[in-house]
């Protein structure tokens, strides 16, 4: 009965490590669903910073992020993580076909310029070969551009080929008129911090007295650092899809091919458990049944061999899983650590971007669209809060004739030192804009009727105090303000309209004043 008893208790011993083990298979699928959990809130996050590409992929993306945020099961996300990847796929063959439709374009420009007769034949030879070389496909928009600069290149060297054997070409009227537009269009135009020196050296040049290859040099650097703006921003948001699509495919199969790993142990640890349990019960029976104490050890020893192989298959099964599970978060944290990287340097890209979407880059005030953004809030903070909302419009006075007596550049600086005027006369609540040209948009909120008057005129006052020195010569230089308050019922477009009519009305009496439309 002594060995019956050793068996009993080697049987105890062998159930509280089925239970053990049972225990930690448990713990290892939580972790394992704790640790996709924060992947897929990850993804999630990501998938936002995708907006904007598309509508069709906003709305996937839209949909994956509701389904990640209530997801128990993985598997539960797989189709629409599936429908996302399928639409990130499209939008790849949309830009391609895309960058393809341009190529045959830039192909048929080819062609025309091929047409054009009197070329020489050293420009025939390269054109030829371009187009040669455009039958190549492109693989991003970095491929494209450079050709468009290329076929700008043409166009300049065809012009400049008519220019050396007319050598006397005049400088019209119209093309005064031209350069003019150029200019004031440069300085309306946001270009990036390194490309402003160029910028203003143009501007510099297209007010002085110009050859006419100036101005098509200017035409032609100006498009190809707008080109190169717009290509910055498609490529960088491309190339950013491009790897969120990888990872959304990369994450996809970890997932899909842990899931079935796991169903496939479950299976196999299912029927292993079925063994052992099966054992122990023989074990019971025949120590109830067997009364020969030999017969006993014999069919109990039998029984544990049994059970202990049954155990050492569950021990390798669970080794197996335990080195699967860390593959698969092995795998996963690489994937989240890449991803993290491209998110950061790309939300860097994008900031980047939209500072410069929202600033003016002659003054550093916020531009037109920020004033938009601006009026918007104040609008619904005036709507809740119903504080009293002001919008003021400021206009330099005879500004044409700081331009046209002392030259652009000096007309630049003024609308620099009179925008850092305005901002400082301002406190930190209220909001400057430039509008446009010498024009400038003031919000103020939470100012009395009685107040408006002297804050506007202080204003005025400050900028006709500016000591400007033009040429050695002392001027002054004097603002229009027109401004209104946003009364019930009305929209504050409406309002901007009545302030703008009243200075209007300012600029008619004649000038340096401020008119409030009560
Ligand atoms: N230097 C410079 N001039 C600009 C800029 N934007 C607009 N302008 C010039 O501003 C001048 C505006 O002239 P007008 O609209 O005739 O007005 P004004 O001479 O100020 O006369 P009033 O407004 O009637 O007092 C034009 O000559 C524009 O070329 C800029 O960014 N820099």
């Amino acid at each position: 009965m002594k060995d019956a008893a050793i068996g009993t208790s080697q049987v105890s011993v062998l159930q509280q490590k089925l239970y053990s083990a049972k225990q930690a298979l448990e713990e290892m699928n939580e972790e394992q669903n704790e640790k996709l959990r924060i992947l897929m809130q990850f993804i999630a996050q990501l998938s936002l910073a995708c907006k904007g590409q598309s509508l069709e992929l906003d709305n996937k993306l839209a949909k994956l992020r509701h389904k990640l945020a209530s997801f128990s099961q993985v598997e539960e996300s797989l189709p629409t993580l599936y429908e996302a990847e399928a639409t990130l796929k499209q939008q790849y063959a949309h830009v391609m076909l895309q960058l393809e439709d341009s190529r045959k374009s830039l192909s048929n420009i080819v062609g025309q310029i091929q047409r054009v007769e009197s070329l020489p034949s050293k420009l025939k030879l390269e054109i030829s070969y371009f187009k040669k070389d455009l039958l190549k496909p492109f693989h991003s928009y970095w491929d494209y551009i450079p050709k468009v600069e290329k076929i700008i290149g043409f166009y300049d060297a065809i012009l400049q080929e008519k220019l050396n054997l007319g050598d006397q070409f005049e400088v019209l009227p119209r093309h005064r008129q031209a350069a003019h537009e150029l200019a004031q269009l440069l300085s309306e135009i946001e270009f990036r911090k390194e490309q402003r020196i160029q910028i203003s050296e143009i501007k510099q040049q297209l007010t002085e007295e110009f050859e006419l290859n100036i101005l098509l040099n200017a035409y032609q650097i100006v498009l190809g650092l707008l080109l190169d703006n717009i290509a910055r921003e498609k490529t960088a948001s491309q190339e950013f899809l491009y790897v969120l699509n990888n990872a959304l495919s990369n994450v996809q199969e970890v997932v899909a091919d842990s899931y079935s790993h796991s169903i496939k142990n479950y299976q196999v640890a299912k029927q292993l458990n079925r063994d052992i349990n099966h054992q122990v019960d023989n074990v019971g029976e025949t120590v109830i049944e067997v009364d020969d104490i030999n017969e006993l050890k014999n069919q109990i020893t039998t029984h544990l061999a049994s059970l202990r192989k049954s155990l050492s298959r569950k021990e390798l099964l669970e080794n197996r899983e335990q080195a699967q599970l860390k593959q698969s978060v092995e795998t996963l944290r690489r994937e989240l650590k890449e991803l993290g990287k491209e998110t950061e340097s790309y939300k860097e890209r994008l900031f980047e971007q939209q500072k410069l979407n929202l600033l003016d880059s002659l003054t550093q005030l916020p531009n037109r669209s920020a004033l938009e953004e601006r009026m918007d809030i104040e609008y619904r903070n005036h709507k809740r809060t119903k504080q009293p909302l002001w919008v003021a419009v400021a206009d330099i006075d005879h500004f044409k004739t700081i331009n046209d007596s002392f030259g652009h550049s000096t007309g630049d600086k003024t609308l620099q030192v009179i925008a850092m005027a305005l901002k400082n006369s301002l406190r930190e609540s209220e909001f400057v804009a430039r509008y446009g040209g010498e024009e400038f948009v003031l919000l103020l909120p939470d100012v009395a009727e009685s107040d408006i008057l002297p804050l506007l005129n202080r204003v005025r006052e400050k900028i006709k105090s500016i000591p400007f020195k033009f040429k050695n010569q002392r001027i002054t230089v004097t603002v229009s303000i027109g401004a209104a308050q946003i009364i019930e019922n009305e929209l504050i477009t409406e309002t901007f309209d009545r302030a703008d009519a009243a200075l209007y009305k300012a600029k008619n009496e004649s000038r340096d004043r401020v008119i409030i439309d009560f």
